[in-house]
């Protein structure tokens, strides 16, 4: 686990997933000498696959730890690589939005 975030201040859902999504959709012209999403993007495969897997398996430990903080931290980094997943494989961030709202009872 890397540094974690100071002073987190509640964002909007929607302004921060859709922002961060461009913001990935863009590293697809970045360098992968410069950017790890880049890196993620273009690399292989099971490196971004493994990720997610890994990051998914820190959120689940820092649950069993009732460590709050932590958990804000490992699931930002899961949702992150989340997204990087969706891009690479071709799924639009309005796409995933749309099948989370298909599912409002
Ligand atoms: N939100 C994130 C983000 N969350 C996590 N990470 C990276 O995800 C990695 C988390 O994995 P680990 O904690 O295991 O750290 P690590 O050991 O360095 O990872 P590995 O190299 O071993 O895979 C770290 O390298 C973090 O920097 C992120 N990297 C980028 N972003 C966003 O993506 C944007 C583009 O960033 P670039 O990737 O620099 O282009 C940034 O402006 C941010 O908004």
């Amino acid at each position: 686990m890397g540094e974690r975030t100071a002073n987190v201040v509640p964002g909007d859902i929607g302004v921060t997933m859709k922002g961060l999504a461009e913001v990935i959709h863009g590293r697809r012209e970045a360098s992968p000498e410069t950017s790890y999403t880049a890196r993620l993007l273009t690399g292989p495969e099971d490196k971004l696959l493994k990720k997610v897997a890994e990051e998914a398996t820190e959120v689940v430990m820092a649950c069993k730890d009732e460590d709050h903080d932590h958990i804000r931290y490992e699931a930002a980094d899961l949702f992150y690589h989340l997204l990087v997943t969706l891009e690479r494989y071709g799924v639009t961030i309005e796409e995933f939005a749309g099948e989370l709202d298909a599912r409002h009872r």
